[in-house]
């Protein structure tokens, strides 16, 4: 199922004049007039009369209200989630389009936005289960509650004044993102989880910008878990809710500098987030996710369930350009998968009493930092301390019954609220495991165990074998926990340390990259405003961190010869004295009476940009200028939603990735038998022997099961090796010393991988 994108239109603001409105909601054509529109039309930035056209699942349009929005959108959701579907719900849009106004709403009832109304309807649910199953189905809801400031994630629940300013660690665990030490709050009732999200959002920074009053200067992320307990079994599911902070034009906020940074982190991120998206549409295999905390956790098209994006967008002109670019991104993210996984709900160990099974840990949570995290999405590490706290003795980790207690209660009770929801090939064939209750409400994790004693081979023996190794496990997660429990006693200076460590391991050469990427993305900025010189100056600055990306080397010529020739045009105009002439072959006239974005170049804040600063008027462009522009229709469509953008930037590791030439440091490999690195002559390609062709050709090959049967290599080193082959697109790696320079091989490893064929008696 692909990622469901819709459109909302904000109403004009007061200072927002009718005549400037140039985003309309239209059908499709040859379709119901009456039926709900699904295109979003939007002038060329430079020519008014052409439009473009985007086509998403709706369109609403400026007089949409809330209840519309949240009826035909997010309503629908919820019987997933309580179908054992995650779902994720987030908006997107340039800063002062809308998102918190439609994510969060307002105080009255009928501005109130998508989260408090589907808490609302989450309520509803909970209470209609629990009545028509007679209590025999109980729900709880708990929530956390973050937000992502500057690439740093913190605790809504945790005033400002007592967050680390490190933030909280997040982690990858069996696939999935979560946050280490986030306070998870039980709320049974509306009314306390509108105390509680109120309270929230107090500690959620926000500013004041010229272009918003109450600017969001983070993303915001909700996580309500809801879990469904019945006699037998537990189901978890997730809604996350997110309000992303919007990309912000800083010519147009006037920030200062403090507002500068926090608006170069949210450029940053949504900057990652549209290179992940244009990976995933390409599909490429290396998509960019860890570049971003945000993109790690948003994690789209990575992520199960249902993804609802909501495309705000300001009708304005004012907003053209940053509309085409949200336009453009929404129009990709439509086209993503997203696997339409339900969460099994697991057997509980019914020795447990109910209640005890779901409490949560609340504000009671302490950070644990650098230790293995074993639950699920935004693991709660605090919440099994409790429940063991709950009961006298260690809760098992599973227990093994008899075959007399079949499975049918659960199988009935979960598949009446299931109704026409595919389910996947494993869950049947867990369902099928019908001797097993496993521990609370710890995911399928334990039905592999279980799985496994229902083989046919196992012995009884093996049974035991597998019950110690569970008890082991558990004892020795167990210690971890009780190890980290003593965390408080942890002095500050040593919490610092730890939060610095995690800070290194996160960003591990990820420093360089980073800030290649910030000029990469302030080129791309510059270059759609049509500031040429400061996208030079972007591109220039960022190719010290992709040397050996090619496009980025002819765009820098090209951007070069093209304000050469500009500038030796202008020089010849003032020398003669012309002006400009309609006779001209290649050149187009920005018409003085259409305020044409893209053919009036706006001025840079940039201080080399004096020569485009001083033009205020409009200016000729050479036509293959125009052409080259990042918004120009496709060929031979005048309504098409696929303008041209960038694609050519795709992200390439530094130096070290790609094979180097000339590397001082490197070994030569000599091919006669029993020559070691450090030996004399360099290979020419042309001498190799059979040994070394043999080693290029298998490398080569990219194929990662011949490559990992090289000796000293394994999986890991091939699957890295593997990656730089894919960064280097088309080319190969020619001798021994070029494949010693990729990352994670060196010298020696290419020196174990000819020992190994010449061990092998083949060379
Ligand atoms: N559908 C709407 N109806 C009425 N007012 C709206 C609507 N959408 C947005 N607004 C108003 O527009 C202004 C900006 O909205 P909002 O703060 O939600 O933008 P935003 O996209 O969240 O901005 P930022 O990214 O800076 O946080 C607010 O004054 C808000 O009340």
């Amino acid at each position: 199922m692909s990622v469901r994108v819709v459109a909302r239109i904000r109403p004009l603001l007061k200072q927002e004049l009718d005549k400037d409105t140039i985003v309309t909601a239209d059908s499709p054509e040859g379709g119901n007039n009456a039926a709900s529109p699904t295109i979003v039309r939007i002038p060329n930035p430079k020519n008014d009369t052409e439009s473009f056209s985007f086509q998403f699942s709706s369109v609403y349009e400026q007089d949409a209200t809330q209840q519309q929005l949240f009826d035909s959108e997010v309503a629908p959701t919820v019987k997933h989630l309580f179908n054992g579907f995650d779902t994720t719900i987030f908006a997107y849009g340039v800063t002062g389009t809308g998102k918190t106004h439609t994510m969060r709403g307002g105080k009255s009832m009928a501005d109130r936005g998508v989260i408090p109304r589907l808490l609302s309807g989450i309520y509803r649910r909970c209470r209609k289960i629990e009545k028509d199953t007679a209590g025999a189905t109980q729900v709880e809801v708990s929530m956390s509650y973050y937000e992502i400031y500057c690439d740093r994630v913190y605790d809504l629940f945790e005033s400002p004044d007592k967050r680390t300013p490190s933030g909280l660690p997040i982690r990858d665990n069996g696939g999935k993102t979560v946050v280490v030490g986030l306070t998870e709050k039980p709320c049974s009732t509306l009314k306390e989880f509108e105390h509680l999200y109120d309270q929230a959002n107090i500690n959620r920074s926000t500013s004041s910008t010229k272009l918003n009053a109450h600017s969001s200067r983070s993303h915001a992320i909700l996580c309500v878990k809801i879990t469904q307990t019945t006699e037998t079994t537990v189901q978890v599911s997730r809604a996350s809710a997110i309000d992303l902070a919007g990309s912000e034009d800083n010519r147009r906020t006037d920030n200062n500098k403090e507002r500068l940074v926090e608006s170069s982190a949210i450029n940053k991120s949504l900057f990652v987030l549209a290179q992940c998206v244009e990976a995933i549409s390409k599909k490429q295999s290396r998509i960019p996710y860890r570049e971003s905390k945000m993109t790690r956790i948003l994690s789209l098209g990575q992520n199960n369930g249902l993804t609802l994006m909501i495309l705000n967008l300001a009708p304005v002109r004012s907003y053209h350009l940053d509309t085409l670019s949200s336009l453009n991104f929404a129009n990709r993210t439509k086209k993503i998968e997203v696997a339409e996984v339900e969460n099994e709900a697991v057997y509980r160990n019914i020795v447990k009493p109910l209640a005890a099974t779901t409490s949560i840990g609340g504000s009671t949570i302490t950070r644990q930092p650098l230790r293995p995290l074993n639950s699920a999405h935004n693991a709660n590490l605090g919440e099994r301390e409790t429940e063991k706290k709950s009961g006298d003795k260690p809760v098992k980790a599973f227990s093994v019954y008899s075959d007399a207690r079949k499975s049918n209660a659960r199988a009935s009770a979960v598949s009446s609220q299931n109704q026409g929801i595919r389910r996947t090939e494993t869950q049947a064939r867990k369902r099928a495991a019908e001797t097993v209750s496993t521990f609370g409400s710890r995911p399928s994790k334990t039905f592999r165990s279980a799985d496994r004693l229902n083989e046919p081979g196992l012995s009884k023996a093996s049974i035991e074998a597998l019950i110690s190794q569970r008890i082991d496990e558990k004892l020795a997660e167990k210690a971890l926990q009780d190890a980290s429990a003593s965390a408080p006693a942890l002095s500050t200076e040593l919490q610092r340390r730890l939060d610095e460590l995690e800070h290194r391991i996160d960003a591990k050469e990820e420093d360089g990259k980073s800030q290649g990427l910030q000029f990469l993305m302030m080129a791309k900025q510059h270059q759609v405003r049509g500031e040429e010189i400061s996208t030079l100056r972007m591109y220039q600055l960022a190719l010290p961190y992709f040397p050996e990306n090619e496009k980025l080397k002819s765009k820098i010529q090209a951007l070069e010869d093209r304000i050469k020739a500009r500038k030796g045009a202008e020089h010849d105009r003032s020398m003669s004295g012309a002006s400009v002439s309609l006779s001209q072959p290649l050149a187009l006239i920005a018409p003085l009476t259409k305020p044409s974005v893209s053919l009036v170049q706006p001025p840079s804040l940039m201080a080399p940009l004096k020569a485009e600063k001083k033009q205020a008027k409009p200016r000729l462009l050479a036509r293959d200028e125009l052409e080259d522009e990042e918004f120009a229709p496709a060929q031979g469509s005048d309504h098409d939603e696929s303008y041209a953008s960038d694609s050519s930037f795709r992200y390439k590791k530094k130096l070290s990735r790609g094979p180097k030439k000339t590397t001082k440091k490197l070994p030569v490999f000599c091919d006669s038998a029993n020559v070691t690195s450090g030996s004399v002559s360099t290979s020419q390609p042309g001498e190799q022997t059979p040994r070394t062709t043999h080693i290029l050709k298998i490398i080569n090959s990219r194929d990662i099961n011949q490559i990992r049967a090289l000796k000293g290599v394994g999986t890991k080193r091939a699957d890295a090796i593997v990656s730089c082959l894919i960064e280097m697109e088309d080319d190969e790696v020619h001798d021994l010393e070029s494949l010693a320079s990729l990352k994670g091989v060196g010298g020696k490893i290419v020196e174990n991988m000819r020992i190994g064929l010449s061990a092998g008696g083949d060379f």
